[in-house]
């Protein structure tokens, strides 16, 4: 208004020109003043949702639980509890421990120790992570089980494995698209597919015990025998199982393509294995710059995915010509993709109403390297060190392996159902050393577990590892080796038993499914709806080499092993290596090659 008076008074260019001249400089304070004022709004709101997000809210939920009764180290803004875990974690001997030692007290040792401390369910912060350890078979349970509609997969772990193998495979699925994935592939795992895999996975075993034996041929006193590391030729030999079996054997793979999976699914494991706050942290903001860490990450991967594209272009192939053969004319469909894992994603993808796309199938693929490779080869490597620690009880189960599956070359699916006792070594093997030492979920919603009411966003850890070794669930002698305790007559099985020849496989297992008394506590492949697909098809192929190894060999401890499970984060892969002294079995014939 002042400006149009003004203007209306005294108009000639130079007042023109003035008041331009104060306009613009107006114009100018004006958006310095708008931009000031835009950043400090920014900057109060950072601040007050960073103060929302990292200080109040833990602190809010920390005093929530508080308030139930459950317990754990003192709070602190900002970090958490990383101090404590940091110290608990310094304070593992990292040359190796005694050979007898607890592998829960060095993998997740905080989880260990909190809930020795605490309780049962214990409360700590991660970073500004709300977690709370349920170390309560009853609620664990329950958290797969009736309250699993009140979880998500957790945020962490679902990103750092998307990182990996890109978003939405069945690993960190939900919902509707899950359930989808979950009815495509498991077909694949059904046991009379399985049944059908038993020829492939004898002959990998032989390649394996063959493998053993030029070492010890080779070896300087052939009666002393060899030492071999285990931790090299267990995982080569399953992976090499797990590719042609998930994938099958007209997938035209070759040694080479074996090696470059293994080594990426080593190298990417290992990254993705260390799951403490900041390791993921870092992992995943990390990624984006070209680090030498995310240069050789980005090599592997693409050498894995080209391998997976000629798996799944060659099966495309065969699929094709089938189809346009004569035979697909008169033969099912399914004969032309295949029946096992790929066949059934390939079919879904070209012939059945999903929506799966040709690099989701990749992914999917990656995911099943990422998922089998490495609990599968410590099943069988802990095994083996068990028993070579426990030679009555290897002496026992190569009793037993010899007796059911005799002098024969070649063992046959059917009898595999009758070696009881190493079934119970495989348990207990799972139990002292669950390969997934810990799942976590994150709560969506408000509710109710036994007494405590969990916030949403908390972070729950099932921690099998504290669960297996409760001397409370499984007696004083929980942290020794006593595959009795697996006799049947031990568990609780309200008088069932399995009657199909490959599910005694899991006989034990599926007993204790029943029991109360053993389910609740015994997890090493999850629970409820998201319970381990390939559950049937590693402890098969585990039973299976592990009676060919036995029939063949003795094992003891090598003197230059060193006790050290846990290579970072919540698996249990030995840090220096896996080294056995391995002899010919005194009554086998020692000629192969
Ligand atoms: C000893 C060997 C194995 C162990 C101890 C093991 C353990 C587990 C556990 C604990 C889970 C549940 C994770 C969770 O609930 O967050 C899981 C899920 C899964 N496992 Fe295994 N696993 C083994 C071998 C295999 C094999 C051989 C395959 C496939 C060939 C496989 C495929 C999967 C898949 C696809 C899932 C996700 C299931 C879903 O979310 O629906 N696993 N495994």
């Amino acid at each position: 208004m002042a400006l149009l008076n003004e203007s209306s008074r005294s108009w000639g260019p130079h007042q023109a020109h003035d008041i331009l001249l104060r306009m613009s400089t107006r114009d100018v304070d004006d958006e310095w003043a708008f931009f000031v004022t835009a950043i400090c709004t920014v900057l109060v709101a950072s601040m007050v949702s960073m103060f929302y997000w990292v200080l109040w809210k833990p602190y809010s939920k920390r005093k929530f639980y508080e308030k139930q009764g459950i317990r754990g180290p003192v709070f602190r803004p900002f970090i958490g509890n990383l101090p404590e875990i940091q110290d608990l974690r310094r304070g593992v001997p990292q040359l190796g421990g005694q050979i007898s030692e607890s592998p829960a007290r060095r993998v997740g040792t905080e989880l260990f120790v909190f809930s020795e401390k605490y309780g049962k369910v214990s409360v700590f912060e991660q970073g500004s992570m709300t977690r709370i350890i349920l170390a309560d078979a009853k609620l664990a349970k329950d958290v797969l089980l009736s309250k699993a509609g009140y979880y998500k997969r957790s945020v962490f772990a679902t990103e750092v494995v998307s990182a990996i193998a890109g978003h939405g495979s069945i690993l960190t699925a939900e919902g509707g698209n899950w359930k989808q994935k979950n009815q495509i592939m498991s077909p694949a795992f059904r046991h009379t597919f399985l049944k059908g895999l038993f020829h492939q996975i004898v002959e990998r075993g032989d390649d394996l015990v063959t493998k053993w034996q030029k070492a010890i041929n080779n070896a300087a006193d052939t009666k002393q025998g060899a030492e071999v590391a285990a931790d090299l030729d267990v995982p080569e030999t399953l992976l090499d199982i797990i590719i042609r079996t998930t994938f099958g054997s007209t997938s035209g793979i070759e040694g080479g393509d074996i090696y470059a999976v293994h080594e990426a699914v080593n190298f990417m494991s290992g990254k993705k294995a260390n799951f403490s706050l900041a390791g993921c942290l870092s992992f995943l903001l990390s990624r984006f710059f070209p680090t030498a860490t995310n240069i050789k990450f980005c090599m592997k991967k693409r050498a894995m995915v080209n391998v997976l594209k000629n798996i799944v272009s060659a099966r495309m192939k065969l699929a094709n010509d089938v189809k346009a053969s004569s035979i697909a004319k008169s033969g099912s469909r399914q004969s032309a993709y295949g029946s096992d894992v790929l066949g059934m994603m390939l079919e879904a993808m070209n012939e059945g109403n999903s929506n799966m796309t040709a690099s989701q199938v990749l992914d999917e693929c990656t995911v099943f390297f990422l998922a089998t490779d490495s609990p599968t080869s410590q099943l069988l490597m802990w095994s083996l060190m068990l028993l070579a620690q426990n030679p009555d009880w290897q002496q026992r189960a190569r009793s037993e392996v010899q007796e059911v599956l005799g002098a024969e070359a070649t063992p046959q699916v059917d009898k595999l159902a009758n070696l009881k006792l190493i079934d119970m070594v495989l348990n207990e093997t799972l139990r002292l050393y669950p390969p997934v030492s810990a799942i976590t979920r994150d709560a969506s919603k408000v509710h109710q577990l036994g007494s405590v009411t969990i916030a949403p966003g908390t972070n729950v850890i099932i921690p099998m590892s504290v669960l297996h070794q409760s001397k409370e669930i499984w007696g004083d002698d929980a942290h020794l080796f006593k595959p009795d305790r697996w006799e049947v007559k031990n568990l609780h099985t309200n008088g069932k038993n399995s009657a199909d020849g490959l599910n005694d496989a899991t006989a034990a297992t599926a007993a204790a499914a029943d029991s109360v008394n053993s389910f609740n506590n015994f997890m090493p492949f999850g629970g409820g709806n998201r319970i381990c697909l390939g559950r049937n098809l590693a402890r098969m192929t585990v039973k299976l080499l592990l009676a060919m190894l036995l029939r063949r060999f003795s094992f003891s401890v090598s003197p230059s092993y060193r006790h050290a499970p846990g290579r970072g984060g919540n698996n249990l892969w030995p840090k220096f290596g896996m080294q056995l002294l391995i002899k010919n079995v005194e009554s086998e014939v020692t000629t192969t090659d």
